[in-house]
């Protein structure tokens, strides 16, 4: 492959033709990060704060090219779009205040004569691995948080999604930002990972893509004890309770799961509703996703877009064909719009009961706008289904018991919890999953940490 080929997956339109980097010119690129990193890790954390804000007015300037970027290489609709751009500023707007906010410590000395000083200092340069579903939130909340720190930074976009990259490198040297300190690679996933994981001077990969892939780069990064960063696949569970408030629930549930048309980590992919509401629930969810419109991101009506690929999209069919063929009843949807040779591919919102464990849908990621349900009696039953999985990124519930609402809170294995709440994501709190969604937090106070090495001095005085 010697050019990336970028298509509008509402179309199948050709959007840009990029060459790819060769190899040798994304080692030129670390080397160059490698030998910025001496002098930008010198930089003030104000003077960095600075450069962060300047990068965050040239984004909100630029909020609609953006956004229509986005719709344009992800399909998204172009509300969401612009969404996603004031999502992606939020995290550089934080991380400029927090660069300031990278405190050190005194330690009490064991004897008179001593005094111990505990400062944080950059960890070096930063290869950074993003997905498509979210082209410039996925990246900047890596990029701020490193280049706060005093890191430098190189990010690979997914091959599906690289021109909001480009454009938002572009605005950081605008902003001031030295070239060599924030740079972007275009080149295919294993490629940039073999030459990231193999490189002493990347001494850091934050990844956000699939768990295999995480795996992959994690065992690679051993043989150079690498800093990690994992955001890999979720799995999430939606509980919703006998005393729930089913609008809410309803509202809430729509909210997550068609964000992005499914195509979102922390979309709900296993709906848990208690029998005594069951069909009352399903009545009103159903009337509610009836109205839901898919189509072209573009126009501004559509609330669904399209699914980024004919892999994507293959694998939401084979999932759904599992189900249907293992007993699953289709409540709304299961119909698809597609064209194989435009290359465009369409799901409607679709609702599925009589959903039983063993159907692939109940296991695997669908990154598709299908909600499957399932029936419970005990609410131990139903933190026991939502935790029978390998993944532990987000979860849902909806009660109105205070109690309740804590003992389902205290029994899910999941980082990211949304009581009564289907948007629990920000800028401002610590986005990241357990078990094999993933390993270290974004966002938040957490969100500088891995950028940051401890250096202590003891000193005899
Ligand atoms: N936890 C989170 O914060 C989060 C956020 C968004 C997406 N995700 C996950 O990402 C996945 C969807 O994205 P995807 O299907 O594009 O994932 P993916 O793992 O296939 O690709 C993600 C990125 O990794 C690159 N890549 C692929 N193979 C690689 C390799 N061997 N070495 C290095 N890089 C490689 C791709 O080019 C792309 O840039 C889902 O599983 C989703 O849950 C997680
Ligand atoms: O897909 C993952 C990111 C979604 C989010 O940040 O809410």
């Amino acid at each position: 492959m010697t050019n990336c080929i970028v298509k509008n997956p509402a179309t199948g339109a050709v959007l840009a033709e990029i060459p790819i980097d060769s190899v040798e010119a994304i080692k030129v690129k670390i080397a160059e990060g490698a030998e910025a990193f001496k002098s930008w890790k010198k930089t003030s954390a104000h003077e960095r704060a600075a450069l962060l804000m300047a990068w965050s007015a040239l984004i909100k300037k630029n909020r609609q090219q953006l956004g229509e970027l986005i719709t344009a290489e992800n399909g998204k609709p172009i509300k969401e779009a612009l969404g996603e751009v004031d999502y992606a500023v939020s995290y550089i707007d934080w991380y400029a205040e927090e660069a300031k906010r990278m405190y050190g410590r005194t330690i009490p000395a064991h004897v008179p004569n001593k005094r111990i000083i505990v400062t944080r200092e950059a960890i070096g340069l930063v290869g950074a691995i993003t997905p498509w579903n979210f082209p410039a939130a996925m990246m900047t909340r890596k990029a701020a948080p490193a280049l706060a720190a005093g890191c430098t930074f190189i990010v690979k976009p997914a091959e599906e999604t690289p021109l909001t990259t480009i454009r938002l490198i572009e605005l950081a040297h605008e902003a001031g930002f030295p070239t060599a300190v924030v740079q972007s690679i275009l080149a295919d996933g294993p490629t940039v990972g073999e030459i990231f994981t193999s490189s002493p001077e990347v001494r850091k990969i934050t990844f956000t893509g699939s768990t295999p892939v995480g795996k992959w780069l994690m065992e690679r990064s051993a043989q150079s004890v690498k800093h990690m960063t994992m955001e890999l696949g979720g799995h999430a569970p939606i509980i919703i309770a006998e005393d729930a408030d089913l609008d809410l629930a309803v509202e809430q549930t729509v909210i997550a799961k068609f964000r992005n048309a499914g195509q979102t980590c922390v979309s709900p992919n296993r709906l848990l509703v208690h029998a005594n509401i069951a069909d009352t629930f399903v009545e009103k969810l159903t009337k509610r996703v009836d109205l839901l419109r898919v189509g072209n991101g573009m126009d501004n009506h559509n609330e669904v877009g399209p699914i980024i690929n004919k892999k994507g999209f293959d694998k939401i069919v084979n999932q759904l064909n599992d189900a249907v063929e293992k007993g699953a009843k289709v409540v709304i949807g299961n119909e698809f719009d597609f064209d194989e040779g435009a290359d465009y591919y369409f799901v409607q919102p679709t609702i599925l009961t009589d959903v039983t464990a063993d159907m692939k849908m109940m296991q695997e990621e669908t990154f598709g706008p299908v909600i499957p349900i399932v029936t419970f009696t005990s609410i131990d039953e139903a933190i026991d289904v939502a935790n029978n999985t390998p993944y532990g990124l987000a979860a849902y519930f909806f009660t109105e018991s205070y109690k309740m609402g804590n003992y389902i809170a205290e029994g899910l294995h999941f980082g990211i919890l949304g009581w009564n709440d289907g948007a629990p994501s920000g800028a401002h709190v610590p986005f990241g999953g357990m078990k094999e969604s993933g390993i270290g937090r974004e966002g938040g106070s957490e969100g500088i940490e891995p950028y940051l090495e401890t250096k202590y001095l003891s000193m005899t005085i």
